[in-house]
C-alpha cells in the first residue's frame, strides 16, 4: 500500500507555548576524573525547536546520551512528561523520545522501507510466537507497519526510494531515512545529533525544511549542530555548552550576538561573506536540480 497522507503527531506547535515535555535538571556526567557534562539544565516544550551548540568536546553528545537513556547521569534528573525514565534506550523510545546519531546507523543491506519498519516494531505487539507462526495478528500488524513506513518515507521525501538499499542512497537521503526511522517510533520529542553533517548546502536547506515540517506536526526537536547559520535560522532557542557547562541559553539573536559565544565557537568574523558564498552554492545546486529534473537524472548520483 502506498499511503500519501502525511502522518499526524498531535496539535501543531507554535514554537513557544506548548506543554513542558523534557525537564533536565543539574545533569552531571563524569568519566573517571573527566567532567564531560557539569550540571546542565534544559527544558523543552511541545512544538519547540531547541539548538545545542558548543565547540568540539563541549559535552553535547554526552548530554544527549544522558537525555536518551544511553547514560545514567552521575548527578541530576531527566524528566520526560514528568516521569524519570529508566536509563534504558528501549524504554525511553517507547516513552516517546527518539534520536538519530552523529554517525549514520542504518542497516545498509536493507531497503529504505525495511529500515523504517524496524523503527516501527517498538510500537507493535506481536510476540515471538505470533511472529514465528505468522498468524493473522502478525500479518495485520506487518501490513500496518509497512503502510506506516511508506507514509513516513513520503513525509521525509523518500517515497520513491522505498525499495532502494540504504547503502546505495546518497548521504543526504540516508540522513533523511534515519529521521524517518526515528519518526516511526511515534515520538513526541526528536533529538538530532548533527543532522546536516556532510550535507551540501541544498541538502542542508532541505533538512531545515523537514525539521520545520516535523515541528509543525506538534513534535519538539532538539538539534546538535556545528553549522551556525543552520542553527540560528532553525531554532526557537539555543543552548551553548562550553567545557560541559552552559555558557548561555537564549533566542538565536541573543546567543549569536554574545561575544563569549563568538570567542568560544564562532570566531571573530561576522559570517557575512560565508553567507553570500553559501547562498551562491544553494542557487547553483537548485539550478543543477532543475536541469537534471528535465533530463531525468539525479545529480547526487554523480557526486564523488
Ligand atoms: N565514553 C566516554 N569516556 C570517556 N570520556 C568521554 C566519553 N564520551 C565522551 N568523553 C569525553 O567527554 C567530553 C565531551 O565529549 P562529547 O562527545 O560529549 O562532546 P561534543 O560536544 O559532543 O563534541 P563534538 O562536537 O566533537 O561531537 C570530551 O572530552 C570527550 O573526550
Amino acid at each position: 500500500m502506498t499511503a500519501t497522507t502525511e502522518p499526524t503527531y498531535g496539535a501543531p506547535g507554535d514554537g513557544t507555548s506548548g506543554e513542558l515535555i523534557l525537564d533536565a535538571s543539574g545533569v552531571v556526567m563524569r568519566f573517571g576524573g573527566l567532567v564531560a557534562v557539569g550540571g546542565v539544565d534544559l527544558q523543552v516544550h511541545q512544538g519547540e525547536i531547541v539548538g545545542l551548540i558548543g565547540p568540539n568536546g563541549a559535552g553535547k553528545t554526552t548530554f544527549f546520551n544522558c537525555l536518551t537513556g544511553m547514560y545514567r547521569p552521575t548527578e541530576g534528573t531527566v524528566r520526560f512528561e514528568g516521569q524519570v525514565l529508566p536509563p534504558k534506550p528501549g524504554k525511553v523510545v517507547r516513552a516517546g523520545m527518539a534520536r538519530t546519531f552523529q554517525n549514520i546507523r542504518l542497516f545498509g543491506n536493507m531497503t529504505a522501507l525495511e529500515n523504517v519498519m524496524v523503527g516501527r516494531y517498538c510500537r507493535t505487539s506481536s510476540g515471538a510466537l505470533t511472529s514465528i507462526l505468522r498468524g493473522p495478528k502478525f500479518r495485520r500488524e506487518e501490513e500496518e507497519t509497512r503502510a506506516r513506513a511508506q507514509q513516513l518515507l513520503e513525509f521525509v521525501g523518500l517515497g520513491r526510494q522505498a525499495a532502494h538499499l540504504a547503502r546505495n542512497m546518497s548521504y543526504g537521503d540516508q540522513r533523511r531515512l534515519e529521521i524517518a526511522r526515528a519518526l516511526a517510533t511515534d515520538p513526541k520529542l526528536l533529538l538530532l545529533d548533527e543532522p546536516t553533517a556532510g550535507m551540501n548546502p541544498l541538502e542542508t536547506q532541505q533538512a531545515m525544511e523537514l525539521i520545520f515540517k516535523i515541528r509543525d506536526q506538534g513534535l519538539a526537536v532538539v538539534v546538535i549542530e556545528h553549522d551556525m547559520r543552520f542553527i540560528f535560522n532553525l531554532c526557537d532557542r539555543v543552548l551553548c555548552l562550553v567545557q560541559g557547562k552552559t555558557l548561555i541559553e537564549g533566542t538565536p539573536e541573543q546567543v549569536q550576538s554574545d561575544p563569549r559565544v563568538i570567542e568560544a565557537y564562532i570566531g571573530t568574523g561576522d559570517g557575512t561573506e560565508d553567507d553570500e558564498e553559501m547562498d551562491e552554492i544553494v542557487r547553483e545546486d537548485e539550478a543543477d536540480l532543475r536541469r537534471d529534473d528535465e533530463t531525468g537524472t539525479d545529480p547526487r548520483e554523480q557526486r564523488p
